[in-house]
């Protein structure tokens, strides 16, 4: 008998056969990993099979000759060593429960491509798939940064967050997202990884609105300032690291998120600034922009660990047609009549607050070698 020939790369499904979940199937691909996409029409499907093209999300890109692709769940789930899921966040918890009696003989690492909190529970996607799974947490990891998906697909040179509780699971996903034009860094800050990725999309929908309103470059560079303190006040009071949102997975996709016309949420905001509706909006998006959803369990967690957020929440008042867009400004940023100097919590020397003592709580942290994280 002639001896099994050896796998080289790893086995994996990617759940969600969109813009970023085709993208990340390639980067996959290209770097030596067995992929077959799951896409919920079969039509897709087919066209991937066949024509190696995802027409609709990603024109003009030849896929790998190597990809595969089915609409049978249990036929992409088979016998993978890693599942990488990217479907609109709100849609996550339904598409888990189908997933979870199919990889229930299975310990194959869960990794999350997704930028969007759950309404109504605002948790973190990592957060929903270990109660859905009901996993061991040092299974999961998530992927985040400055990552426009037709970038990436056209393999212009890019890099990401690979991020994890267990580094070891980080390097591994990483060494499989990893090739000519896609490098992958590592890190354990979960909670700053992934809350970078949602909250760069508020501020991306900001910097859309006062584009659309035809603001300049003054306002947007204020607004991007100003909204990389808030970010770094609500991630660091949720658990976070500070370094992180300093890093690729918040600054790196801030700026790549908010000045490009790629950016769906960015698009979205630029249709509130030049007048449409909410509802308009979402008509019009042929494409998921996760930041509509993510800023009413955003605001709600920022009330209950006592952050402000005056960007984000004048985003929600443009949304809920409460705020006329050209109101929309920095200079509503702080909070008092005369601000002196730039107000930056995580880094006030009033030595009281919740801000200050998580930030303190996660140097000691970093300093005495605990589990913190890689810089990136
Ligand atoms: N497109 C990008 O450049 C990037 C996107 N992301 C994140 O990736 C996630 C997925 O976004 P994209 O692929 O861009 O969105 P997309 O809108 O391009 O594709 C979404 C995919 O999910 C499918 N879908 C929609 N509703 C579904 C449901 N209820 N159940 C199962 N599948 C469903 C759609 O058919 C489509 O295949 C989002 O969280 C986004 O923030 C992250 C980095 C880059
Ligand atoms: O996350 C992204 C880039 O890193 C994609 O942003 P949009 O979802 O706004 O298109």
């Amino acid at each position: 008998m002639t001896p099994k020939k050896p796998v080289a790369g790893p086995r994996v499904a990617v759940i969600g056969a969109g813009s970023w979940g085709t993208t990340f199937g390639k980067i996959l691909a290209d770097g030596g990993a067995h992929v077959t996409m799951w896409a919920r029409r079969a039509e897709l499907a087919h066209e991937i099979n066949e024509a190696k093209r995802n027409s609709r999300y990603l024109p003009g890109i030849n896929l790998p000759r190597t990809m595969a692709a089915t609409h049978e769940l249990a036929t992409a789930l088979h016998g993978v060593d890693q599942v990488y899921l990217s479907v609109p966040s709100q849609s996550l918890r339904e598409n888990l429960k189908a997933l979870r009696p199919l990889l229930a003989e299975n310990d194959a690492k869960i990794v999350s491509l997704m930028k969007g909190v759950e309404r109504g529970t605002g948790l973190r996607m990592s957060q929903v798939i270990e109660q859905e799974l009901q996993c061991d947490p040092d299974r999961i990891a998530v992927a985040s940064g400055p990552n426009l998906a037709l970038e990436i697909a056209r393999e212009q040179p890019t890099a990401a967050v690979i991020s994890s509780r267990s580094l070891e699971t980080a390097e591994t996903i990483a060494r499989a997202a990893r090739n000519s034009y896609f490098r992958t860094f590592v890190n354990t800050d979960v909670i700053g990884t992934e809350f970078g990725g949602v909250l760069k999309n508020l501020i991306a929908v900001a910097i859309g609105i006062v584009d659309g309103v035809g603001y300049g470059e003054n306002t947007k560079a204020s607004i991007i300032t100003r909204g990389l303190v808030e970010m770094t006040d609500f991630a660091v009071a949720n658990g976070a690291h500070p370094e992180t949102l300093q890093g690729l997975a918040g600054l790196g996709d801030l700026i790549a998120t908010c000045q490009s016309p790629l950016s769906r949420n960015n698009t979205a905001g630029r249709l509130l600034g030049q007048g449409y509706s909410f509802q308009d909006v979402v008509k019009q998006m042929q494409q998921t922009a996760e930041g509509l959803a993510s800023v009413a369990p955003i605001l709600q967690l920022a009330r209950e660990s006592e952050v402000d957020m005056p960007i984000v929440e004048q985003v929600k008042m443009v949304l809920d047609g409460k705020m006329n867009p050209r109101d929309i400004a920095p200079h509503l940023t702080t909070d008092d009549d005369t601000p002196q100097g730039e107000r930056t919590n995580y880094g006030q020397a009033d030595g009281g607050g919740p801000l200050r003592r998580a930030l303190q709580r996660a140097f000691d942290q970093f300093r005495d070698g605990g589990r913190g994280p890689r810089r990136d």
